[in-house]
């Protein structure tokens, strides 16, 4: 995401040697500043994302420009952005007042470092499950003619290139922190042993430009199992105060410190210059000085950067001289990133999902199966249903079959009996041809009778009862004799 440099301007009070009558800077409204030029009766008005007038409360004052400026770069390191808070400015301007302060009106630093260990207090002591785990880092160096010293280590270090072209300070000392009185007595032990000198306006000036990094690493695990690591640093920057030469009336020892420190400077006005092209050079000129070198990334890269311009409210050309830079400073713009990792702990939760699918597999197979053998069921039924019918109807048929044969037996028998009576009439030797074919006739009859009632019986044991229609001849004697059949000798 892609985030212009905020820049804010914060006038200081006039100190007890200036009259407000020679005040030249008013901040109107939270957005203007005006200038108004010594020799000419005119004044300009400038546009800063954030202007800061002085309340007569030096507290006050200092808590106005914490909640308005500094603390939404604590948030965003809290988010996992990478964040940088310096302070720009002529000597005497307020720039460590703005980032230090004293005891009885803290700066940015040690204001921030007390909410951050609030903000990790509240989160150890909530029960949410989800709270994150802090480690919480400091160093702090400072760029003295053009050389990076460790404030809270031995030794001078050397600003080295990592492979992604980020920049670090190599073996600069860090400490774990527990404990915001540890950070703070850490800031003030960097700051007894910081380089100062007095200046014709600030007899406690710093010579270098102070840089205080806090690392933020935290570690939550989501409610998935999912852990989740942000890592940040905020950098809180007070740099050395720009000079003109003629006016300090500096010499010797002084001068050189006042020519490094002009010429870090000037070198971080040129990058801050190329950066705010549209058509950026592809050399930005970030090695000419140590101090850019080392905040390559916070001018034009993965950081959230804020620039607070100090300015002093009586000195006209040293005030047009700061809001001009700070001016250009609003169109560079850097390309902040998240630093956070989702480590995905995955051997456990694997198990866990593996197993659910194999049971929703189960489930999902089992559902199948039921409605197959539904399927099954159905089937079975319409066939049943089929059978019953086709059973009914052959039924129907046979008990005609049977209704009919019955009536042909009982006139056979008629028949039969007539003829008996006809053959017992007539003579034994005309007769035997005509006994012979009745007794024929009357076996094929017994045959059939038998065939019909086999039948009638299998039909009889397939359906439940016997059909009604049988009722009737079968019931008595015709039945019988239907079966047996009647044997004429
Ligand atoms: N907003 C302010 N309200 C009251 N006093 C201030 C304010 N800003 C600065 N001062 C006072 O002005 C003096 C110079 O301020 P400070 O040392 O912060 O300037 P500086 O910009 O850091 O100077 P240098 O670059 O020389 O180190 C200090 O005595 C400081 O207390």
């Amino acid at each position: 995401m892609s985030d212009s440099i905020k820049v804010a301007v914060r006038l200081r009070k006039p100190s007890d040697t200036e009259s407000e009558n020679f005040v030249v800077a008013r901040v109107q409204l939270d957005n203007y500043i005006d200038i108004q030029s010594n020799r000419k009766d005119e004044s300009k008005r400038f546009k800063f994302d954030y202007c800061a007038t002085y309340l007569d409360d030096a507290n006050q004052d200092q808590e106005q420009v914490y909640n308005c400026l500094a603390r939404e770069y604590l948030l965003h390191a809290l988010d996992g952005y990478n964040t940088c808070i310096f302070a720009y400015g002529q000597t005497g301007s307020g720039k460590s007042h703005t980032m230090s302060g004293c005891s009885e009106s803290p700066g940015i630093v040690p204001r921030m470092c007390r909410e951050l260990f609030e903000v990790r207090d509240l989160y150890e002591l909530s029960d949410e499950q989800v709270s994150p785990q802090f480690s919480i880092k400091c160093s702090y160096f400072e760029i003295y003619n053009e050389t990076v010293r460790d404030l809270l280590g031995e030794c001078k270090c050397k600003i080295r290139e990592r492979a992604d072209k980020t920049t670090f300070v190599e073996g600069l000392k860090e400490f774990e922190v527990f404990e915001v009185s540890d950070m703070l007595g850490f800031f003030k032990q960097g700051n007894e042993r910081r380089v100062v000198g007095a200046t014709h306006v600030n007899g406690q000036s710093s010579r270098s430009h102070a840089i205080f990094t806090i690392q933020i690493e935290q570690r939550e695990t989501t409610p998935l199992g999912h852990i989740l690591e942000r890592k940040s640093s905020i950098k809180l920057i007070d740099l050395a105060g720009s000079e003109r030469a003629t006016a300090s009336k500096t010499s010797g020892d002084h001068l050189k410190e006042g020519a490094n420190i002009n010429k870090s400077l000037s070198t971080l006005g040129r990058v801050i210059s190329m950066l705010a092209k549209t058509k950026k050079p592809l050399l930005i000129p970030y090695r000419d000085a140590a101090l850019t070198w080392v905040l390559k990334e916070n001018l034009g890269g993965n950081s959230k950067t804020c620039m607070i311009a100090c300015v002093s409210p009586c000195d006209y050309e040293e005030t047009m001289s700061t809001i001009r830079y700070a001016t250009l400073a609003r169109s560079v713009k850097t390309s902040a990133k998240l630093n956070s990792n989702e480590l995905f702990d995955g051997k456990e939760q694997v198990q866990v999902l593996r197993s659910q699918l194999e049971e929703l597999r189960k489930a999902l197979s089992q559902v199948e199966n039921q409605r197959a053998i539904d399927d099954k069921i159905e089937k079975i039924h319409l066939t049943n249903q089929f059978l019953e019918a086709r059973i009914e109807r052959e039924q129907k048929l046979t008990t005609g079959y049977y209704d009919q044969w019955v009536q042909a037996a009982q006139s056979r028998d008629r028949l039969m009996q007539l003829l008996a009576g006809i053959v017992s009439s007539v003579q034994d030797t005309q007769v035997s041809g005509l006994r012979e074919k009745v007794k024929r006739l009357k076996l094929r009859s017994t045959e059939l009778g038998e065939k019909i009632q086999a039948n009638y019986s299998a039909t009889r044991s397939i359906t439940s009862g016997p059909p009604c229609v049988m009722a009737g001849p079968l019931s008595n004697g015709t039945r019988d004799s239907a079966k047996n059949g009647t044997i004429y000798e």
